[in-house]
């Protein structure tokens, strides 16, 4: 993967909290250089011109590109390729690109346009972040009002209107690479873990299921999945046959014409700014270490039995010159030989990210056993 510029496909029903988790991880942004290419579909451009006007410093304008309109599987090589291709082509390409999709336009086909020549071999999918409306979902309606989800359905006379909305539910639940159980606020912690529990067992092994209020997520839990989703889309199966066939992949796009609206509070954002407290890191530091495939597998265990999010950092490997990095996106260990250690301290360094409530001690004892 190394060279590719890595995109996050951001999903999830209408007012599930999709633009409000994008605007805080561009306010958080932790120095990367982040290009938004936002996929409002029978919307009228109105997240663009909430995330253009978010007067956050590091994103300008041209920071944010809207695809016109229509669903990605009609205007994949008018639109969405040359757009890809703008960005990747500027003198400094972003160092990660997030897609926000409309609510209703499935994951799978915009994740599947990543396997197109031209884009293929510049940029990969880093991952689909699916969030849920969690209050709405415990509820038993996945959207806040599903009214407003039918309205905009409607508006798209290519989607088929007849598909119940919990199987489009199910499809953004089985492209996710993360769940993103937003509005937790709304959820006591009872309601909060039941309905973790339920994604965590209708998503594919091993998802991540993290609960979140106003979309405050910490960036390094966010992006750098590093799971290449492009490459994996038959695990990511539609479990219903999407809306319209060939013939119309090139659609016009007129119904887009005239004034629809719908009636969602997209301009009620609120003004209070979560933190992280919900999430914590910590760094444990231990001696060298004897093996790396060993380590990486006692890695991996403190992980499952700890609910770790991220582990990353570098180790010293006995009788090795070479430094060892190792990062771990759930229990998925990666470790390689990145450089000579030179001059470095022969210890190991790791950073731990997870949910508020870690056992620090207990995972440092398991990380230094
Ligand atoms: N109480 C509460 N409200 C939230 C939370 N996240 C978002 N909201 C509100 O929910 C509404 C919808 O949020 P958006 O971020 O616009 O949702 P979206 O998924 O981008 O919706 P569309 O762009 O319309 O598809 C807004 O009024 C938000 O302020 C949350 O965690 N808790």
């Amino acid at each position: 993967m190394a060279g590719k510029v890595p995109a996050t496909v951001v999903t999830g029903f209408l007012g599930a909290g999709k633009t409000t988790l994008i605007r805080h991880m561009l306010q958080n942004a932790e120095g990367k250089r982040i290009a938004l290419i936002i996929n409002e579909f029978g919307d009228l451009g109105v997240d663009g011109d909430i995330l253009k006007g978010c007067g956050i410093e590091t994103c300008t304008e041209d920071d944010v590109m809207e695809l016109s309109n229509g669903c990605i599987c009609c205007t994949v090589a008018d639109d969405f390729i040359p757009t890809m291709e703008k960005l990747l082509d500027r003198d400094t390409p972003p160092d990660h690109i997030v897609i926000e999709t409309s609510g209703l336009a499935l994951p799978q086909p915009l994740v599947r346009a990543f396997n197109w020549p031209g884009i293929s071999t510049r940029v990969t999918v880093d991952g689909v972040v699916t969030v849920v409306d969690g209050r709405a979902v415990t509820d038993g309606q996945f959207a806040h009002s599903v009214a407003a989800v039918d309205a905009q359905r409607k508006l798209d006379e290519n989607l088929d209107h007849e598909t119940p909305l919990s199987e489009l539910f199910e499809d953004q639940v089985a492209c996710a690479d993360m769940i993103v159980v937003n509005k937790a606020d709304l959820l006591d912690t009872a309601e909060a873990d039941g309905l973790v529990a339920r994604l965590k067992d209708e998503a594919r092994g091993g998802v991540q299921v993290v609960k979140a209020s106003m979309g405050a997520l910490p960036v390094s839990v966010l992006l750098g999945q590093g799971v290449g989703a492009e490459a994996d889309l038959d695990a990511r199966h539609e479990v219903h046959h999407h809306h319209h066939d060939d013939d119309h992949a090139h659609h016009e796009g007129d119904h887009h014409d005239d004034d629809h609206h719908h009636d969602h509070d997209h301009h009620h954002h609120h003004a209070h700014e979560h933190g992280h407290d919900e999430f914590e890191s910590f760094i444990v530091t231990r001696s060298e270490i004897a093996d790396p495939a060993a380590f990486a597998e006692q890695v991996a265990d403190v992980i499952r039995a700890h609910g770790i999010l991220r582990l990353k950092g570098f180790a010293a490997v006995a009788n090795k010159p070479m430094r060892l990095t190792l990062q771990a996106v759930g229990p998925r260990v990666d470790t390689y030989f990145d450089r000579p250690l030179g001059s470095d301290p022969r210890e190991t360094r790791l950073v731990v990210i997870g949910e508020a409530g870690l056992d620090r001690a207990a995972i440092t004892a398991a990380l230094v056993a």
